[in-house]
């Protein structure tokens, strides 16, 4: 698997006294939301103590109950014992104090809102407690960590780490650098998710939404077209992936398929073969830019349908549809040898 430097061959650490990610003792999860308390779960799962920080007392509350739910799940599952998984949650701690959260953490996962001014004043609290050579890395979905890291007085620890939910289980973690980040900070952070069993990918430009992000944001505004002009439901579109591309991918990427599919001429033939078709199929596709503002309400009420009329074996509830992911994802993960 490459590292930083096969990335960047020309790159030299000059110093070796920079924090190493055999350094990290401690990580602090800042956020205790759907992301939060599930990459609170992976490090505490993988022997961290981890201090979870949320403004809302109500949400440490309700990250405790997940955090719980998630190891039950992974014991259920014989990924470890019931001894293991509650030694696992009795490492975790809790608190609305962001000094104690952070001041003797060395990695801090920030889970905060969405949000480029709330990142960056919570950036300015951190930066006042926490180690100056801790690391801060931003679950963000897609912001740019130099926006993020404008304002912080320590911006060559800050960088993007932007896992797929949920974190405990899906390997994924995309890194993107800020433009005062050091190549130090990124290879550390890149071999502490390697040490935690994460799947780490190092983007080589700073780019809005990432990698994977971009790709799945490509394909849902095809999915919200073809919903809007009437060619399908919510539930047969879900339905289109699930048991068409989306399993595949679970096993290999889509070029990798269409290899596959090319037979002796490989992605090369289906390009030759089919290409000229799909470019017939591109002129008719969306290309707007911005999300219709009642598709989500729309959505809501297409997804409500869905989750009604699926057998009860998998789940007709958020809660026991996540429960039915889980216990699915685990036994891929399985396959990939990631559990
Ligand atoms: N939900 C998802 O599928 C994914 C979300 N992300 C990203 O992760 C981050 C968190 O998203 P979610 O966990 O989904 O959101 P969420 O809304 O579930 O959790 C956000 C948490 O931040 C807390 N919060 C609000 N203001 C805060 C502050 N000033 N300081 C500390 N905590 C504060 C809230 O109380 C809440 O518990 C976002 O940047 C999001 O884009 C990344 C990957 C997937
Ligand atoms: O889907 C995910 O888990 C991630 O790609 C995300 O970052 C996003 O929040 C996604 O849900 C919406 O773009």
């Amino acid at each position: 698997m490459s590292s930083y430097s096969d990335i960047c061959p020309k790159f030299e650490f000059e110093e070796d006294d920079y924090l190493k990610a055999t350094d990290i003792k401690k990580v602090a999860c800042i956020g205790a939301g759907v992301i939060g308390y599930s990459w609170a779960t992976n490090f505490c799962m993988k022997g961290y103590p981890t201090v979870v920080y949320d403004v809302f007392p109500a949400a440490l509350d309700n990250a405790k109950v997940k955090i719980g739910e998630y190891i039950d799940i992974l014991v259920n599952c014989d990924v470890f014992s019931k001894e293991v998984g509650e030694a696992a949650k009795a490492r975790v701690s809790y608190t609305s104090d962001l000094k104690e959260a952070v001041q003797d953490a060395q990695f801090m996962q920030e889970s905060g809102p969405e949000n480029y001014e709330i990142k960056q004043k919570l950036l300015a609290e951190i930066d006042k407690y926490a180690p100056a050579d801790a690391i801060y890395s931003s679950s963000t979905s897609g912001l740019l960590i130099s926006e993020i890291a404008k304002f912080s007085e320590h911006a060559d620890r800050c960088l993007g780490g932007h896992p797929y939910n949920p974190p405990h289980l899906i390997p994924l973690v995309e890194l993107a650098k800020g433009d005062k980040t050091t190549d130090e900070v990124v290879q550390t952070a890149y071999d502490f998710y390697k040490l935690i069993g994460k799947e780490p990918i190092i983007l080589r430009k700073e780019v809005l939404g990432f990698i994977s992000n971009r790709l799945q944001n490509a394909l849902y505004r095809e999915y919200v077209e073809i919903v809007s002009r009437g060619v399908c439901s919510i539930e047969d579109a879900d339905k289109a992936l699930v048991f068409g591309p989306g399993i595949r991918w679970g096993i290999l990427g889509p070029t990798l398929t269409w290899q596959l599919g090319g037979g002796a001429g490989g992605i090369k033939h289906i390009f030759d073969h089919i290409g000229p078709s799909m470019d017939l199929w591109l002129k008719d596709m969306a290309v707007w830019q911005e999300y219709p503002k009642d598709w989500g309400a729309f959505a809501q009420e297409g997804v409500n349908e869905e989750m009604k009329n699926r057998d009860k074996e998998f789940g007709n509830t958020p809660e026991e549809i996540k429960q039915f992911q889980n216990k699915a994802l685990i036994e891929l993960l399985k396959i990939h040898k990631k559990l």
